[in-house]
């Protein structure tokens, strides 16, 4: 595997090798020493899936606080993303400042967003299926959300907001200016 580093130094972009015959490929997503190697050493506790069938499609930009903050490893199985992640760090000196990455079925890419982030993604193919591992299970009462069209944040988005596809949850999350020192 190889990590390449983002402008977020702390979010890695993820590479595997795919040994290819004439049946196909094989790949390990996930090997816990190579990913310690090469400094991802989270524990995963969970891993989920979520399929989006509509092209702009957007989940996010959603985190969980402490002590259920969550590191996650993302990727496309089917279809292709345009993945988010919003350094929510106070003491950062990228605190507010985004990554966006696209990963698809055909770039096999990971990205791997540390807690103390905010995650979200925009789906650019019908029927897009998004695996990721998460470094601490789900709590409902630690799950949080940022606007995903905050302008203070400067998202490229590749769909105009009038046509994004949410839930009705992530089309009420405060912006960046108005989250409680609540963060990390
Ligand atoms: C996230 C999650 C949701 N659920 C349930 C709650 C709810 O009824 C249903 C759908 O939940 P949501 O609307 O929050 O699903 P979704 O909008 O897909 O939320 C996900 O978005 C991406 C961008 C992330 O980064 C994830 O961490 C997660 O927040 O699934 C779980 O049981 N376990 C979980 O870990």
């Amino acid at each position: 595997m190889e990590t390449e580093a983002t402008a977020l130094p702390d979010v890695l972009i993820v590479r595997t090798k795919a040994f290819q015959d004439s049946r196909g490929f094989f790949t390990e997503t996930y090997n816990q020493a190579a990913f310690a190697k090469a400094g991802i050493t989270e524990a995963f506790v969970q891993d989920n899936v979520s399929l989006s069938t509509q092209v702009g499609t957007v989940r996010g930009l959603h985190f969980q606080l402490p002590p259920f903050a969550q590191a996650k490893l993302v990727r496309v199985v089917r279809g292709r993303i345009l993945d988010i992640a919003v350094d929510l760090r106070r003491a950062s000196p990228t605190f507010g400042q985004h990554v966006a990455v696209e990963l698809s079925e055909t770039n096999r890419q990971q990205i791997f967003v540390p807690a103390g982030f905010a995650h979200g993604f925009c789906t650019l193919e019908p029927n897009t299926e998004v695996q990721y591992k998460v470094s601490a299970s789900y709590s409902p009462t630690h799950d949080r959300g940022l606007a995903w069209d905050d302008p203070a944040l400067g998202i490229p988005w590749p769909v105009a907001p009038e046509r994004a596809i949410l839930s009705d949850k992530d089309t009420k999350h405060p912006r960046l200016a108005a989250l409680a020192a609540e963060l990390f």
